[in-house]
């Protein structure tokens, strides 16, 4: 169920189940998920963070930036560059934003101010699709893929854990994973944190 063609009628699938959370629920899930990322200790403690600025549907992260911000946590925004990588600019309240050509808000950084993805100790990735294996499906763009291809090769967690943000109506049974592929490490939703390695030592 997984080969390409299927994979874009699978997100055209979860895009439409991601507008069609009720205003409600995901007012609901953007105060709760906090609480599923408040169990993992690097959350709480890790210095810089990654985030995104929720667009179409996406889970909103603005709920957990004031926790961030009195433990003393930066906060970082992806910013599209012309290699198809990501980059990422620290983001406050009042950090001007401009849009990118996705029409996503991000910072207005110079060169300087710009962090390379292994720079982040821990980066909250938006996606349309994951499943309990951390296995996940984005827009089909692979910038986290390509921005994270490092962490590919690691057999237990990498320095920059990935931390997908997702309704729970966007867990899939299984997704096939494609060979550049980056598994994340943990699933939070407004339910629950989700360790994806498991099998990992303690
Ligand atoms: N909030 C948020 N920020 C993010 C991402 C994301 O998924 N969510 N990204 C995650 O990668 C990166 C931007 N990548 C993106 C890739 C494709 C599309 C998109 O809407 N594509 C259209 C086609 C547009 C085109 O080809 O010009 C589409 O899929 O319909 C948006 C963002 C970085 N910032
Ligand atoms: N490390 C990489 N090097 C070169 N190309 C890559 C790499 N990773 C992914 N790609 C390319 O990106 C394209 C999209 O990948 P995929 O369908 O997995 O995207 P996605 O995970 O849904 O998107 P995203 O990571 O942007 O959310 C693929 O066609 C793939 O060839």
């Amino acid at each position: 169920m997984n080969a390409p063609d299927d994979r874009q009628a699978l997100r055209a699938q979860l895009r439409a189940r991601r507008r069609a959370v009720a205003a409600r629920e995901r007012i609901a899930a953007a105060e709760a998920v906090g609480r599923s990322l408040g169990e993992l200790a690097d959350f709480l403690t890790d210095t810089r963070v990654g985030g995104y600025w929720a667009v179409d549907g996406e889970l909103s992260l603005h709920a957990i930036l004031p926790g961030l911000r009195e433990r003393g946590q930066r906060y970082h925004l992806p910013v599209v560059h012309a290699d198809r990588r990501l980059r990422f600019a620290e983001w406050t309240a009042g950090t001007a934003v401009v849009p990118n050509r996705y029409g996503i808000p991000e910072p207005q950084a110079g060169e300087a101010d710009l962090l390379a993805p292994h720079k982040l100790d821990l980066v909250l990735v938006p996606l349309l699709g994951f499943d309990r294996a951390g296995n996940r499906l984005g827009y089909g763009g692979g910038w986290y893929d390509r921005s994270f291809a490092w962490l590919r090769e690691r057999d237990e967690p990498g320095d920059t854990l990935l931390v997908g943000v997702a309704h729970s109506a966007q867990e899939l049974e299984r997704i096939e994973p494609q060979p550049w592929d980056v598994r994340l490490d943990y699933v939070a939703t407004e339910r629950e944190l989700i360790d994806c390695w498991p099998e990992k030592a303690p």
